[in-house]
């Protein structure tokens, strides 16, 4: 829909979160009553913080994405002060949410939000994307309980760039934190560590300092806690992914087949 939008088209809800640059309100398109999550950047923090150009990239990447793990960017506009990205709303909010509230998932949701998050990237890297920032922060939950991957804002096009990197390093594979040219392999890094996560509650590497993260990374210093019970093929599975060398981690095929995955995973991604 090619059509021109304005705020004059929404009616505003209430704040969904906010991240480093901009807001994310729930509104709703007047004509249609259509729910969107209507995301807000200041022309002055894109200029501020010099990102208009990851901005466009991050636009142009998510309206040209179009799976049912990656949240849907319908559309933009801007007026004097912002710039509004019209985004798909996902009704049962942020996956992290969940996770602290139960603590750590069961092995079938797990391997549903896993199997999920190996779709969605496939899809990236046929279209040339490295997400590189899949954390559980950007994954959201819509109404049936079925992964979204957002936040585009770190993604790029094919080759990656040197860039400076904020937040937490916890999923940061190592040829990130050392700062090499990087590939599609991160993303399979980072499947590994939120497999962990996702199976233990916490990060595998995760540290009282960066330092110390750092270190326990590069180390690949992985080791299994002896509760909550994890079958030793999902162990499998997290340590072929936490693998230094990028190119001997499990390719994302190689992830969809694995046996763990099959006898866990809701091949239609949801699970309750
Ligand atoms: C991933 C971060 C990113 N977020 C987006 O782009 C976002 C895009 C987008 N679409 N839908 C969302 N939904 C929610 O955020 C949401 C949160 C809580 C909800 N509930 C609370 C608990 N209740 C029981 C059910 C309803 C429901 C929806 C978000 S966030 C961002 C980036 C920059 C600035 C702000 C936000």
């Amino acid at each position: 829909s090619k059509r021109q939008w304005s705020l004059s088209d929404f009616e505003i809800g209430k704040p969904l979160g906010k991240g480093k640059f901009g807001r994310v309100y729930v509104a709703r398109e007047l004509k249609s009553k259509f729910v969107i999550a209507l995301k807000v950047i200041s022309k002055e923090q894109l200029e501020k913080y010099r990102i208009h150009h990851q901005l466009r990239r991050e636009m142009e990447i998510q309206f040209n994405l179009k799976h049912p793990n990656i949240l849907r960017l319908y559309g933009w506009f801007h007026d004097s002060e912002n710039v509004f990205l019209i985004l798909e709303y996902a009704h049962n909010g942020e996956l992290y949410k969940e996770l602290s509230k139960k603590g750590h998932f069961s092995e079938q949701q797990a391997a549903t939000y896993i199997l999920s998050l190996t779709k969605a990237l496939a899809y990236c890297h046929e279209k040339h994307v490295i997400h590189r920032d899949i954390k559980p922060e950007n994954l959201l939950l819509d109404h049936e309980g079925r992964l979204k991957i957002a936040d585009f804002g770190w993604s790029v096009q094919s080759r990656s760039k040197r860039h400076t990197m904020c937040g937490t390093l916890d999923y940061l594979a190592p040829e990130m934190v050392e700062n090499k040219a990087h590939d599609y392999a991160v993303d399979n890094w980072t499947l590994g560590i939120l497999c962990y996560e996702f199976l233990y509650g916490a990060p595998p590497f995760e540290a009282e300092s960066q330092v110390d993260t750092f270190k326990r990374i590069m180390k690949v210093d992985l080791s299994f806690p002896s509760t909550p019970y994890v079958s030793p093929e999902a162990k499998h599975l997290i340590s072929r992914l936490l693998v230094k060398d990028s190119s001997r981690r499990l390719s994302l095929q190689r992830i969809m087949e694995h046996p763990w995955i099959i006898k866990n995973a809701n091949p239609m991604g949801v699970c309750n």
